[in-house]
Formats: C-alpha cells, sequence, structure tokens
C-alpha cells in the first residue's frame, strides 16, 4: 500500500457488498463499504465481456483515467479501480440522494424552484468550469448523470463520453438526441461550447420539467435543435428567461461562457456568493 490509497491494489476482499444502487449498461452500481476504514463508497461492477461485445474499453480507460484525476465538490470522486477474470470494479464517492431526475420526477409540479435551479446550474457551472481548465470536456450532460450528495449538493457523475478538448469524435449518437447541441446533431467538430449548450437545456428542464426541444419523434427534436426553436411556460421569470436565452445559441461562439452564467444576476440573487 502507497499510503495514499489511490495507487493500491484493491480486491474484491477488501469491500462488504451492500444494496443495489442502480442498473446501468455495462452492470449494477452496489453500496459497499471498505473493511478496514468501514468507508462506505459505491462499487460500479462493469462485465468484461459486455465492454468487450460493446467495443468500449478504450472509452472505460480514457473514463477512468480523467475521472481519478479530476478533484471538485461538484464531481464524482472516483477513488480507484480493480478488476478480476470477468468483471472491472469502479470504486467511487456514495451520493446518497440518488439520481437528480428523479428528485426532478418527484417534485410536486415536475419541476424544480427557481432557487434550487440556481443553486444547481451554479454548482454545475462551477464544476464545468474547473473540467474545461483541464481541457476535459464532459458531452453527455443529462439528469440521469448528475447525482446528489449529502445536503443537496450536485456530482456530475457518469463519464461514460467525456473526452479531451478538442475533438470531432463521432461516436454514435445513441439515446436522446436533446441535450446535444446542432454542431453534435450534425456530428460537426464540437469543444467547450458544447457543454454550455448542455447547461442551458438543464437549465430549461430544472424549472420546466422537460427539455426544451422534446417532441414525440427523432427528427421533429433534430429539427427544432437545428432552428433553436422553443419556448416558455409562463411561470418563467424573465431572469431565467434572460439566461437561458444567452446560452441557447446556435452559434456555440455566442454562447454565454461558464464564468458569466455563475455571476448571471438571476443567479446571483438566488445564490449565496460566498461559495
Ligand atoms: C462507466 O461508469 C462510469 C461511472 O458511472 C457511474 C458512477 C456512479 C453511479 C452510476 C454511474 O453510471 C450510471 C449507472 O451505472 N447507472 C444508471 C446505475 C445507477 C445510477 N446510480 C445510482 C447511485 C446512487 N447513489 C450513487 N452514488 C454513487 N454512484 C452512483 C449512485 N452511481
Amino acid at each position: 500500500d502507497d499510503g495514499k490509497g489511490g495507487a493500491r491494489r484493491w480486491t474484491l476482499n477488501d469491500f462488504e457488498i451492500g444494496r443495489p444502487l442502480g442498473k446501468g449498461k455495462f452492470g449494477n452500481v452496489y453500496l459497499a463499504r471498505e473493511k478496514k476504514s468501514r468507508y462506505i463508497i459505491a462499487l460500479k461492477v462493469l462485465f468484461k465481456k459486455e465492454l468487450q461485445r460493446a467495443n468500449v474499453e478504450h472509452q472505460l480507460r480514457r473514463e477512468i483515467e480523467i475521472q481519478t484525476h479530476l478533484r471538485h465538490r461538484n464531481i464524482l470522486r472516483m477513488f480507484g479501480y480493480f478488476h478480476d477474470e470477468s468483471r472491472v470494479y469502479l470504486i467511487l464517492e456514495y451520493a446518497p440522494g440518488g439520481e437528480l431526475y428523479k428528485l426532478l420526477t418527484s417534485q410536486p409540479h415536475k419541476h424544480f424552484t427557481e432557487e434550487a435551479s440556481a443553486n444547481y446550474i451554479h454548482q454545475l457551472a462551477s464544476a464545468l468550469s474547473y473540467c474545461h481548465s483541464k481541457n476535459v470536456l464532459h458531452r453527455d450532460i443529462k439528469p440521469e448523470n448528475i447525482l446528489v450528495g449529502t445536503d443537496g449538493e450536485i456530482k456530475i457523475g457518469d463519464f461514460g463520453w467525456s473526452v479531451h478538448a478538442p475533438s470531432s469524435k463521432r461516436e454514435t449518437v445513441c439515446g436522446t438526441l436533446d441535450y446535444l447541441p446542432p454542431e453534435m446533431v450534425e456530428g460537426r467538430a464540437h469543444d467547450k461550447t458544447a457543454d454550455i449548450w448542455s447547461i442551458g437545456i438543464l437549465l430549461y428542464e430544472f424549472l420546466v420539467g422537460r427539455p426544451p426541444f422534446e417532441t414525440q419523434s427523432y427528427n421533429s427534436t433534430y429539427d427544432k435543435i437545428m432552428r433553436c426553436e422553443y419556448t416558455f411556460p409562463e411561470h418563467v421569470s424573465s431572469g431565467a428567461r434572460d439566461l437561458i436565452i444567452r446560452i441557447l445559441k446556435k452559434d456555440p461562439r455566442a454562447r454565454l461562457p461558464l464564468d458569466e452564467i455563475i455571476v448571471h444576476p438571476w443567479v446571483a440573487q438566488h445564490v449565496p456568493q460566498e461559495k
């Protein structure tokens, strides 16, 4: 053991496995406790066969490399990993609040208050600003990948698609288009401004309860994203509309930069500034 805890050789024997926290694409996440320290963690178990079948081992290596080096209160820590003959295990910070989208759908009106939304966006923008300062893009920011820690702070979790900037990686866009900016929908080159777009989508979804371009079909969502066409329900305040309009610009260079999102008047009025 190198005493740093990060580089030591962990094995499954070092942990007591608790209840499942959720089922993912390539494996499940379990509550677990490291036996010696009694430290509670989340253990994500991935099956090597599944990873090989989907040809994502390189992506997982990149994700482990990235996430083990990121340190930010709003980014889910990855303390380390190990593997046996059939599985890869990720040792992760445990987020007791679970998935943010479950919190969103359990709200009485299916959307967060303006105060909660402003605090979440402030935390997301500072986490992304930190990632961008390390030249890391996230590229897959959606409520399913955001977890809730103790006393309600949020943690960006799944880094399944993060890459180093700039990138024109044309990974097959599986799943929803809702969070992708026009340049990624068209598979063109994208950079850090793609993450800024998805923060605008998330802010709209926190306030309204659904993403702005959601429709019944892939094609009509595609068209609305390309036309940047969306409307606000009347309960959304003018301050929140102003911020969203300044973020959801089709031209990536016109989008409000992260450090201006953090100090936007609508955010500042809801977030205690000493953070
Ligand atoms: C390649 O993988 C990279 C890391 O991906 C993840 C890290 C941590 C995760 C989930 C991750 O991916 C998504 C996923 O597997 N699910 C959808 C399963 C259930 C969601 N989590 C439930 C959950 C509740 N309290 C938690 N505290 C910490 N981590 C959690 C959770 N989940």
